[in-house]
């Protein structure tokens, strides 16, 4: 056993089909008395519901979160969370509407309560990112960290199919690169094994049966323990792939997530070979397929997208700049990243871009 340094993050989570139901009691517990209520505009129809539920400790809606926190809209919530006097925020919807919450929360400190409806994960970590002048920047604070999660799998069965799956590739990312982590430990290691075998487990019944309940509950429950790796641990050469192509393309979040994730998983498999052997292990697929093979043949198999071409907003000829951006600012990665593996970080984006299925 390797030395190390578990650091708990303190949140809230109450869990389970009908757990919003405990809103009021949980805004009780905050000591809270007027929720500001944050939603995208695809998603006011539920914050309505929400600020229905809490009756007098609404303070208001604001439902105009979009993706990757503009810092125009984040400067327009917070002066409307000033303006109402809220002493919290309460965030329902994916890590768009939760990162809207935390930029709140990083202005003025008000507590955010989430009800996270994907898979992305934001809830359970204190990162946040904020999109200025076409430059996103991330940063990790303690204040935007939500001091109560609300998972209810009811709130997830509108998440379209396609997104659901590909959410779910989002999350198991967390936990596939939490498992060779830098900083990792073994509590992180059984969480990031166990997420991944229970969105594995997930994703074909949603793909069956997007009205699956248990199936739903399995994928939250997936996804909180991925959440919670990603929130506790460094993520390395994959999430920087997904940053760059997300940031300098605008490529969809949980797209790029999917299409990246068996050619960074292949690009580290030989630095890391405890945990391709755990990442097989919980897609069942030991002395099958290789950890890459099994997370392209889950994504493949159910219906997601495997090709950066097949999604659009970035052409082949784009590739050399991302793999510069790559190379010349990378994150900590078990396979070390200099200028002399751009050839292979090119390579890995081709792959990636032709959806070619790793061995
Ligand atoms: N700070 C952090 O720790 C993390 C931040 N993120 C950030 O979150 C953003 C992506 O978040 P995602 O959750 O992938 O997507 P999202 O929050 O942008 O949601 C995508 C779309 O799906 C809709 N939607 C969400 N849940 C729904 C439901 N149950 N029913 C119907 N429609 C629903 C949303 O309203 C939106 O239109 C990115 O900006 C990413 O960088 C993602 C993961 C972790
Ligand atoms: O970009 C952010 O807002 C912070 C982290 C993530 O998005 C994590 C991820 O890539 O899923």
């Amino acid at each position: 056993m390797k030395d190390f340094i578990y650091n708990g993050q303190p949140a809230r989570v109450v869990f389970g089909r009908g757990a919003l139901a405990s809103l009021e009691r949980e805004i009780d517990l905050l000591q809270a008395s007027r929720a500001l209520v944050l939603s995208t505009p695809e998603q006011q129809d539920q914050a309505r519901r929400i600020a229905d539920l809490l009756g007098s400790r609404a303070a208001g809606i604001f439902a105009r979160a979009v993706m990757h926190v503009p810092i125009e809209t984040a400067r327009q919530a917070r002066d409307e969370a000033r303006r109402l006097g809220a002493d919290c925020a309460v965030a329902i919807g994916g890590g768009s509407t939760i990162g809207l919450g935390k930029a709140i929360a990083l202005d003025s400190g008000l507590p955010i309560l989430a009800i996270p409806t994907t898979y992305a994960g934001s809830e359970m970590t204190p990162i946040f990112g904020i999109t200025e002048a076409g430059l996103k920047k991330t940063g990790k604070d303690p204040r935007v960290l939500p001091r109560t999660v609300i998972y209810d799998p009811d709130l997830t069965l509108t998440l379209p199919q396609a997104l659901s799956i590909t959410s779910g590739m989002n999350a198991i990312a967390h936990a596939a690169e939490g498992l060779y982590a830098r900083d990792g430990n073994p509590i992180m290691e059984l969480m990031a094994e166990e997420g991944i075998r229970a969105l594995a487990r997930a994703l074909p019944a949603i793909r069956r049966d997007a009205g699956d309940l248990e199936a739903r509950s399995d994928a939250q429950y997936g996804a909180w323990l991925c959440g919670t790796v990603l929130g506790n641990v460094g993520m390395a050469l994959h999430h920087k792939l997904c940053h760059t192509l997300g940031g300098t393309f605008n490529l969809p979040h949980a797209e790029v997530h999917t299409i990246i994730l068996p050619h960074a998983i292949a690009f580290n498999a030989a630095a890391a070979p405890d945990a391709m052997r755990r990442i097989e292990r919980a897609l069942d697929a030991a002395g099958r397929a290789s950890a890459a093979a099994a997370l392209f043949d889950l994504a493949r198999d159910n219906g997601a997208p495997v090709a950066l071409k097949d999604i659009g907003g970035i052409a082949e000829a784009d590739l050399d700049r991302a793999a510069d951006l790559v190379v010349s600012a990378p994150y900590w990665n078990p396979r070390e990243i200099d200028a002399a593996q751009r050839g292979d970080i090119h390579r890995l984006l081709s792959n990636a871009y032709h959806g070619i299925r790793p061995d």
